[in-house]
């Protein structure tokens, strides 16, 4: 498949995930809010339920400490008292007293009828404690309905005992969670569980209730809330009406988005594909004076891009996305290519030096070295010297292997030369742990030169250093005779920019290298820059 193909397909690829990305974030955001809720209301249903469960439990222990006035009391004399008071009184089914494990007297059936254990249809719990309570299935009178029992024991073997209806917690309960299908339960000292619902219900779309559980700070009442599946999926099912069309818009919006984002993407992909298909692209070449020999030692290779309309793109522009869409790598081997083919009939001598520009991206491929060495075969009858020049940026990443690398090609004769030196992010000691043969000044220090005597502090120290570190310094944009006598004057061996000469064609340069290739270059006579060559 063509690799143009290739990046379409995956286009759509993402255009499809920009536009599920709103929608999956929107449905996970939704199942936490809409699990978020139901626990909140979790929270809030236990809590009413646990201060109802509280109040009736503080009334059965009100009314315990009612009945301690008919302490030793004949029942005959308080039955009817101990109907009235139970049954003016909310939530209580009966009410009595004990003597020993014997119901001495019962607001329901009077004089002593039979046993607690009896009564509660289960014996009484061993707590070792005074007052008690418990839920309880049924009592003796009424079996199918839970209650709750609170016990009072006196130290005499006396006792009262106060029994809550669980229907008024049933009934509380139901009000409580019909409306949003919760089911509650309760449990006082971990006795029968009084229930509203219907109990447990099926998981659903793997989905599990909701369980929450609550327990009382001043009884020993535990409560517990459930949501079933099929209520959480209704919520998540409301937080889904109302999200939704704010995810579609953005789905459309980062779908749009994106579909533009790989257009622009692709298109400068595929135009530099197109180019180099259809030799949109040339090299020029921009010579390098050398201060040593008193001429033209080399030329630094330029890339230029000419539109069939005739329009130029600039070489930072095309060159930095040709970095950032993977095309730095087949854009420098077509560079190779071209050059290789122009440097066939270069009038040069042995050991003239030709540099071009290498991207780090191109030093970290596993095929780096084998394109240097291709191109050197190639050129290998002209017996030139290659020089890579590097950016800073370089050699940050991978520094062992690209050392390494960089060592073996000038085991076979290529110098290395760091670009731009001193914008980038070089420490000093990659000075000392890169195999470097040049530094290339930037312009940006040469434009700082003010005058022959008046110091240019950075620049000389980056002068002095490489002297230091015996690196061949080359000094970049030297436009006029100042700078070019100021860099000779310091020992700058090599010298490159507009004063000298513009970039300029294959054609130009090697008619340019016959005539002037080989004069020396005067400092004192005011030299104009060539104005008039493209690039
Ligand atoms: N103002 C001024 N400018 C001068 C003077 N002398 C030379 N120049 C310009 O300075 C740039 C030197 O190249 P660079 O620093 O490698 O900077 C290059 C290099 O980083 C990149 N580039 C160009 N061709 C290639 C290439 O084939 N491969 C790679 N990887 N990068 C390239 O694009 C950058 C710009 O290239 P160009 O536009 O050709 O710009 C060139 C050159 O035309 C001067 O005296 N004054």
């Amino acid at each position: 498949m063509p690799l143009q193909k290739r990046h379409r397909d995956f286009g759509w690829l993402f255009i499809v995930c920009a536009g599920l990305f709103p929608l999956v974030l929107g449905i996970l955001c939704t199942a936490i809010e809409a699990r978020h809720t139901v626990r909140q209301q979790q929270i809030a249903a236990a809590g009413t339920l646990l201060a109802q469960a509280e109040k009736m439990s503080d009334s059965a222990w009100d009314m315990i400490t009612t009945l301690r006035q008919y302490q030793h009391r004949p029942c005959a004399e308080i039955e009817e008292t101990l109907q009235r008071t139970g049954t003016l009184n909310a939530y209580f089914r009966s009410i009595g007293m004990l003597q020993g494990d014997r119901i001495s007297c019962s607001s329901a059936y009077g004089l002593g009828h039979g046993r607690l254990s009896e009564m509660m249809m289960q014996p009484p719990p061993v707590t070792g404690k005074a007052w008690w309570s418990l839920s309880i299935r049924g009592t003796l009178g009424v079996p199918a309905r839970p209650a709750v029992i609170f016990v009072r024991q006196l130290p005499d073997s006396s006792g009262f005992w106060a029994v809550i209806d669980g229907q008024y917690l049933m009934d509380f309960m139901h009000a409580m969670g019909e409306s949003r299908g919760y089911q509650m339960s309760l449990q006082f000292n971990g006795g029968a569980i009084i229930h509203s619902g219907p109990g447990e219900q099926p998981a659903q779309l793997y989905i599990k209730s909701a369980e929450y559980h609550a327990t009382s700070a001043r009884y020993p009442i535990s409560v517990h809330v459930t949501v079933p599946a099929s209520e959480l999926i209704k919520s998540w099912r409301q937080a889904l009406l109302i999200f939704l069309p704010m995810a579609a818009i953005f789905s459309i919006l980062l779908m749009v988005l994106t579909a533009n984002w790989l257009r622009r993407r692709l298109s400068w992909a595929d135009e530099i594909r197109r180019a180099m298909r259809n030799r949109q692209f040339t090299v020029h070449y921009q010579p390098v004076y050398s201060t040593e020999i008193e001429r033209c030692k080399g030329a630094e290779a330029l890339m230029r891009w000419q539109l069939p309309n005739g329009e130029m793109i600039r070489p930072d522009i095309f060159i930095s996305h040709a970095e950032s869409e993977g095309m730095i790598v087949p854009l420098t081997r077509h560079l190779l290519e071209l050059m290789a083919e122009d440097l066939q009939s270069w009038p040069v001598e042995p050991g003239f030096h030709i540099g071009f520009n290498l991207a780090a991206e191109h030093l970290q491929h596993p095929d780096f070295v084998q394109d240097m060495m291709r191109f050197a075969r190639r050129i290998r009858h002209k017996q030139m010297v290659i020089t890579l020049e590097l950016t800073e940026r370089s050699l940050i990443e991978d520094g062992e292997l690209v050392a390494r690398k960089l060592r073996h090609l000038q085991s076979h004769g290529m110098k290395v030369a760091i670009d731009d030196f001193g914008t980038g992010h070089c420490s000093l000691s990659y000075l000392l742990t890169f195999p470097l043969d040049y530094l290339k000044i930037d312009r940006g220090f040469i434009n700082a030169i003010e005058g022959l005597e008046t110091e240019t502090p950075v620049l000389d120290t980056i002068i002095t250093l490489c002297h230091k570190l015996q690196l061949d310094v080359l000094g970049e944009g030297v436009e006029t005779a100042l700078q070019f006598a100021y860099l000779r004057q310091r020992g700058v061996g090599l010298i490159q920019g507009y004063y000298y000469a513009r970039p300029m064609d294959n054609d130009r340069l090697q008619a340019w290298l016959s005539e002037q290739g080989r004069q020396p270059l005067s400092a004192e006579v005011t030299h104009e820059p060539e104005l008039h060559h493209p690039g």
